[in-house]
């Protein structure tokens, strides 16, 4: 009886090991003043229940990305080309974007440094709110022209994604915190260090090794590369046709 209990315990466990392939990682590197980054961020969410994977959100800071990589400004076709294209990509992704009046303004002289640091020390002490808040981030920027520099536009940001006030306010008292601020050069070395140059980067742990991929409109390709099933922006509405 016994040994009959320690073989049928063996055969489960063995096939249970099969049933169960091991779960890839991808790691998402973005920054909130990247707008093609929120279209990446959507998309991740939406999948990181439907795929076998462990999906990791890496806020960074895209100027440091910039530097590191030599970046040169767009020209006014490719400028203009954008602002079309974001507006045609959000419209199929669901994503509720609107160009801020002053985009210029917004990204090269605002910038995302505080945002980036206020993600950064959110992901060091409670990531469970990470989600919620680089939403509300873009949100701000991306939807409703708002400002993300300022501590109040930061703590509004963090009421919206159901960060406790006392809690806020004491994260946001770390953002210039030498920790904060390496943790967040860190990240950024890192995606650096794939190879990065620019935001979205995603970087999907495919066995045992890294795969760098930029842009929003690399998902199908990586879902191919992870061995995951793509049904386009909106999985849901795929499946409910289905
Ligand atoms: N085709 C990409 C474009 C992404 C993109 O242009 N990202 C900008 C920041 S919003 C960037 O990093 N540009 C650097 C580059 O193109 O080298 C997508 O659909 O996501």
């Amino acid at each position: 009886m016994q040994i009959l209990y320690m073989y049928s315990r063996q055969v489960i466990q063995r096939s249970f090991k099969m049933a169960t392939p091991i779960r890839k990682s991808v790691e998402l590197f973005y920054d909130v003043v990247s707008p093609y980054s929120w279209l990446a961020f959507e998309v991740m969410c939406r999948y990181q229940q439907k795929w076998n994977i462990d999906l990791k959100l890496r806020p960074f800071f895209l100027s440091g990305i910039m530097q590191g990589a030599g970046f040169h400004q767009p020209g006014p076709s490719k400028a203009s080309y954008m602002g079309k294209d974001l507006k045609r990509q959000t419209d199929m992704y669901k994503v509720p974007f609107k160009m801020p009046r002053n985009p210029a303004e917004v990204i090269l002289i605002k910038g995302s440094l505080n945002a980036g640091r206020f993600l950064t020390a959110v992901d060091m002490n409670c990531d469970q709110y990470l989600e919620e808040l680089t939403r509300q981030l873009f949100l701000r920027v991306y939807y409703r022209d708002e400002d993300i520099t300022e501590p109040a536009s930061l703590m509004s940001a963090a009421a919206k994604a159901g960060i406790p006030e006392d809690l806020a306010k004491q994260l946001l008292s770390t953002i210039k915190d030498q920790a904060v601020k390496d943790r967040l050069r860190e990240t950024t070395q890192a995606a650096l260090d794939h190879g990065a140059f620019g935001s979205p980067t995603i970087v999907a742990h495919v066995d045992g090794k890294p795969q760098m991929f930029f842009g929003s409109d690399r998902m199908e390709l990586m879902a191919h590369m992870l061995g995951e099933k793509w049904y386009g922006p909106l999985p849901e509405l795929a499946k409910a046709k289905m």
